[in-house]
């Protein structure tokens, strides 16, 4: 099936209870994905550094790999929805068109003249040239011609960004996360990202599918990225704490789920402020419902600060090592943790590699990259079953099959 039939596939609303995820592995029904698009077309060696790249992408391959990897989902009886699609369907409201144009238009940069010129160049454009403006960005030279001089455009270099382009829209994880039956608009620290929530807030906000969805972590004003955020069983999250979401952004996004009665227990955990380890995600996913794999050189020194509602505020404990805290807090005598043995330099390869980034499907059941031979072994030999896909080009934006997906819909675990 190709992605122009699924879209016109995906309805508006669906019959049946509201969606909602309540852990990392109960079967998948609905996630939400992001076709690259033309935005990686924007990297060069010169920004891509800036815009979270570790190199320029083959954009074509690159689309290859991300058609397959949500075949691959479909083939599992997974919906798929796009992120383009819901954007484009959302910009049908006006009041979403105004938001979208609003956190385009940046006129710092721009000045009042060339700002306002690119408002009204936008608010007459279809919702899908809009939608390909806010994904793709935007250079001077691609602005529309305007009337009378502009010192702003004559001085910029034509191939300068009048609006940045966003290629990082890929990572669907970061930008929204749901928890129990309400989403969270995250709020992404790196400037290269901060654009992406504006998207995916109108989309929740003015999508009809989305009419019922409700918010959690309304504040979003600390940063808080989904790649951070794990549902270790219903009613207990882990929050890595890093380059990323800040403590802060955990205190914030722990008080509002405790308050709201999304969790019992938030577990902030701290891990290393490096790129390797961008993200909680990077180094342990969960497989199963009592299994994780985990990056071994971390394995003994994860530890976690449990937070829990105190009446109308929260009390803190710890640090205390992760494993027993996640086990306690969910109920359970032990987390295993899958055994990958690997010796410490093919484990920082694949760690590196996203091998530790799987996308569960169901119990024991993971989408994992190809290329991470050694611990997907591993993981077979545990009894996980590993569908593999190849990444030689998503890859290069540092991000495996979890970051590439943001689950709206998983069944509960029995
Ligand atoms: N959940 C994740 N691990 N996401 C990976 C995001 C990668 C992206 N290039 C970034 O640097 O932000």
């Amino acid at each position: 099936m190709t992605a122009e039939i699924a879209q016109t596939q995906a309805p508006d609303a669906v019959p049946g209870p509201a969606p909602r995820v309540d852990s990392e592995v109960g079967p998948l029904r609905t996630v939400l994905l992001h076709r690259p698009g033309a935005e990686l077309k924007r990297l060069t060696p010169r920004n891509n550094d800036q815009l979270l790249f570790d190199g320029v992408p083959w954009v074509d391959r690159a689309q290859e790999e991300h058609d397959a990897f949500a075949e691959v989902l479909r083939s599992r009886g997974v919906e798929v929805l796009l992120l383009a699609d819901l954007l484009v369907k959302a910009l049908h409201d006006d009041r979403a068109r105004i938001a979208g144009v609003h956190s385009a238009v940046n006129e710092r940069r721009l000045g009042i003249d060339l700002a306002d010129a690119l408002r009204s160049h936008l608010s007459s454009v279809s919702p899908r040239q809009l939608a390909t403006a806010l994904m793709t960005g935007m250079t001077f030279e691609e602005l529309p011609a305007a009337e009378g001089a502009s010192l702003v455009r004559r001085m910029h270099h034509p191939h300068d960004f009048a609006v940045d382009p966003l290629p990082n829209l890929l990572f669907t994880r970061d930008s929204s996360v749901w928890v129990g039956d309400r989403v969270a608009i995250t709020s992404l620290a790196m400037p290269a990202r901060d654009r992406e929530t504006a998207l995916t807030d109108l989309i929740y906000a003015y999508h009809p599918r989305f009419a019922k969805t409700g918010r959690a972590y309304g504040a979003h004003s600390a940063p808080v990225e989904g790649g951070d955020v794990l549902l270790l069983a219903p009613g207990v999250l882990a929050i890595g704490v890093g380059e990323r979401t800040t403590p802060a952004g955990a205190e914030s996004f722990a008080r509002s789920a405790l308050a709201d009665g999304l969790a019992h227990t938030v577990l902030a955990v701290p891990i290393t402020q490096e790129r390797a380890t961008m993200h909680l995600d990077t180094v342990c996913t969960m497989v199963d419902r009592d299994a994780v794999v985990m990056y071994p050189a971390v394995r003994d020194n994860l530890f976690a600060y449990p937070v829990r509602a105190d009446g109308d505020g929260v009390v803190v404990e710890g640090p205390v090592p992760f494993l027993e805290a996640a086990a306690e807090a969910m109920g359970i005598d032990r987390l295993r943790v899958i055994d990958t043995g690997l010796d410490p330099v093919t484990a920082e390869r694949e760690q590196w590699d996203d091998g530790n980034n799987t996308l569960a499907v169901a119990p024991g059941l993971v989408v994992a990259y190809e290329r991470n031979v050694e611990t997907n072994a591993r993981l077979e030999e545990a009894g996980v079953e590993v569908l593999r896909i190849s990444g030689s080009e998503l890859g290069s934006g540092r991000g495996g099959p979890r970051c590439m997906s943001c689950p709206i819909d998983r069944m509960a675990l029995k």
